[in-house]
């Protein structure tokens, strides 16, 4: 089979480089193994009409990558407007962030038509489109415009929310009814499905049956996918890093105190905000652990372009100051704060000196640091991981500490459990969580989304010579009944 994979962030495999965000960490050893092709933006706009519109195809693995520069006139519309000011805030609950024109959604659409139109010399005999993300929500539609019948699937990345938010979304109804030209809709947990599927029937009024929903456009099959990591190559990495510079500079900084990390990129959706209020609560109320806690938070800057992001930066950074000013001592400093990002090796390092990991999204499709923490952990002496009920990771990992992070008092508690936990709960707790990433791993994630979609196709085609009986049918009977007179 010919695997066309698209998404908007691609990665370029450099495994000393950081990774911006979780789906393009997640994609690479993915088209590294199984020899898809990639095809995403390459960051770089154009003017005008391409005749050639791919900048550079390039191997990566057995698969190969294909980045793509996109239409300047309307990429600001599409990333920066449509998909991350109405689409990013709707499907993270966050409505009041919306800020969107009518130029934004047209740009969007014509983004999504560009790609549909720039796939189509990938297309080859046996061809499977697998569409990633809230960036191209209609790219299955464009695709079939042009003719394509080949199985395309979709996997949202984030959640999806209750339909009142997603009628906050303009044009929601010829948004969603576009998604319904793909085969197969992957989401990331059984509410986001649910919700997804409870829009379909309540604000499209559509059929759903058993996961199903029938629209004009055929069968649409929904299913929930949990996105997985390469555990083995995290602990491997974890186990090497002791010796990288930034960890053992780490490790000799540490004064005896218990260390806790956050690492996220900085968006409003991550709980910045609220986890470094509940830093300041437990150094407030419980002074004895001033100088045995401190935080790690590497905040990677993200889609600073967006005003919301802007606005989170300066917030997040204003609180740090003002934490740090208040419990800080001339040689302690309670949190330290980094925005920007490190390799994936070094972060293994990170992940492992922290005897406490905090995940505490509002919202968050999966979290992949979450699981990323749990496996860089020393087995024989693992660390605790505090993890916000609200991201997907917590459907798998129910071990883990888990926390409401609109609670800052009981995510301060947490924080102080976690520091105190016994050996024997801490290796009870971890090694659950590591049965469940060893069992779902990056590998049997994209496996089983490729073989629901290739069943797609035995599924169309046994039942596309059924769907042209009718007419055939009818000429039939019609020649059958010619000259009978019916009464
Ligand atoms: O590409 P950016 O605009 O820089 O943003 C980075 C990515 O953020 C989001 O990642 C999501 O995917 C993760 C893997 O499935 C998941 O764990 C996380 O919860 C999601 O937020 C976004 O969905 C991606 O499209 C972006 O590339
Ligand atoms: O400095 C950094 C920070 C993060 N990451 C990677 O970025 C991804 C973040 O994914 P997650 O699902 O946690 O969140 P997202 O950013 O996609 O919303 C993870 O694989 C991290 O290892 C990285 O390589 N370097």
């Amino acid at each position: 089979m010919n695997l066309v994979v698209v998404s908007n962030r691609v990665a370029r495999g450099k495994p000393n480089e950081p990774m911006t965000g979780g789906l393009a960490a997640a994609l690479l050893p993915v088209v590294e193994h199984s020899g898809a092709i990639w095809a995403g933006s390459s960051g770089r706009v154009r003017d005008g009409h391409q005749k050639e519109p791919f900048a550079e195809i390039e191997a990566l693995g057995s698969g190969a990558i294909a980045t793509l520069d996109l239409p300047a006139a309307h990429y600001g519309g599409y990333y920066e407007g449509f998909a991350n000011s109405a689409l990013w805030p709707a499907l993270h609950s966050r409505s009041d962030l919306i800020r969107v024109s009518r130029d934004d959604y047209v740009s969007y659409r014509e983004v999504n038509a560009f790609m549909a139109r720039a796939l189509m010399r990938f297309r080859k005999a046996k061809t499977a489109f697998w569409v990633q993300d809230y960036h191209f929500l209609a790219l299955g539609a464009e695709l079939r415009d042009l003719g394509v019948d080949d199985p395309i699937g979709f996997f949202l990345h984030t959640p999806w929310p209750v339909a009142a938010v997603m009628q906050g979304v303009p044009n929601h109804r010829e948004l969603i009814t576009a998604m319904l030209a793909y085969d197969l809709l992957g989401f990331q947990t059984n509410e986001d499905c649910q919700n997804f599927l409870g829009y379909v029937a309540g604000e499209l009024g559509l059929a759903v049956e058993d996961g199903v929903a029938i629209s004009q456009h055929g069968r649409t099959r929904c299913e929930v996918f949990p996105i997985g990591i390469d555990a083995e190559k995290f602990a491997a990495y974890a186990a090497k890093s002791a010796s990288h510079p930034d960890v053992s500079r780490l490790r000799r900084s540490l004064n005896g105190e218990r260390l806790a990390i956050g690492v996220d990129r900085l968006d409003y959706s991550k709980g910045l905000v609220n986890r470094i209020s509940a830093f300041d609560r437990l150094w407030t109320e419980h002074p004895q652990f001033a100088r045995s806690i401190s935080l790690l938070q590497i905040a990677n800057p993200s889609r600073g372009a967006i005003e919301a992001y802007g606005n989170l930066q300066n917030e997040v950074a204003r609180l740090v100051t003002d934490v740090n000013g208040r419990h800080g001592e001339v040689d302690w400093t309670p949190i330290r704060y980094l925005n920007k990002g490190f390799s994936q090796t070094v972060l293994a390092g990170l992940y492992r000196t922290a005897q406490i990991g905090v995940v505490t999204p509002l919202h968050d499709g999966m979290n992949l640091v979450a699981k990323e923490y749990v496996a860089a952990q020393n087995p024989a002496d693992p660390g605790v991981l505090v993890l916000s009920k609200f991201a997907g990771a917590a459907n798998e990992l129910e071990t883990a500490l888990l926390v409401n992070p609109h609670d800052i008092d009981g995510m301060a508690r947490a924080i102080a459990v976690a520091a105190a936990m016994p050996l024997a709960e801490r290796k009870m707790r971890w090694d659950a969580m590591m049965k469940k990433l060893r069992g779902h791993t990056i590998q049997q994630w994209s496996a089983d989304f490729v073989a629901e979609l290739e069943k797609c196709r035995t599924e169309k085609a046994v039942v596309a010579p059924l769907e042209t009986q009718p007419p055939q049918a009818l000429r039939w009977l019609k020649s059958a009944i010619s000259g009978v007179r019916l009464i």
